[in-house]
């Protein structure tokens, strides 16, 4: 898994388009959404974490709850984001992982939106821009090589 971790002053995003064969079905109130003070968390599932997606999963909260606890955010933005891999899991596997990781997150005190998975958005964003506003991580379960 790879994840660009963004403290910003807002992210807010708009369905454009299908960017899948079988997008994950939405509301129309999920067409749009935005954030304000929010780690914007834009995340590309990986073939490799298909080897263990619940302990990527775990790996992933762990990273996310100790940025948000450095720039002391308490929202968090989960965004699939298909452009931070050349090896990407299949859809479904990707879906459950962000899914799983959403759920996660509530469970930890966040309040959490996650954008829609399978499409095309347009979206804005303001980067705080402070030392730690522009963060990566790189997360593989146990065993396997980070590439
Ligand atoms: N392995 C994966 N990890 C994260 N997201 C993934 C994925 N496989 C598919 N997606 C989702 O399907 C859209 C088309 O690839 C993706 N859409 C996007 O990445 C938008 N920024 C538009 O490009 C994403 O919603």
């Amino acid at each position: 898994m790879r994840m660009l971790l963004i403290h910003s002053d807002y992210l807010e995003y708009e369905v454009k388009d299908r960017a899948l064969k079988n997008p994950e079905p939405i509301s129309e109130e999920q067409k749009k959404g935005r954030l304000d003070e929010v780690l914007a968390v834009f995340i590309s599932v990986e073939k490799v974490d298909e080897t263990n997606p619940e302990e990527v999963v775990e790996k992933a909260l762990t990273e996310i709850k100790d940025v948000a606890g450095q720039v002391k955010a308490n929202r968090v933005f989960v965004y699939p984001f298909a452009h931070l891999s050349s090896e990407l899991a299949k859809p479904d596997v990707a879906l459950d992982v962000l899914r799983k990781l959403e759920e996660r997150l509530r469970d930890e005190g966040f309040e959490v939106k996650r954008a829609p998975f399978g499409y095309y958005k347009a979206f804005k964003l303001s980067c705080k821009g402070h030392p730690l506003a522009e963060l990566s991580r790189t997360i593989v379960p146990t065993g396997e090589v980070k590439a």
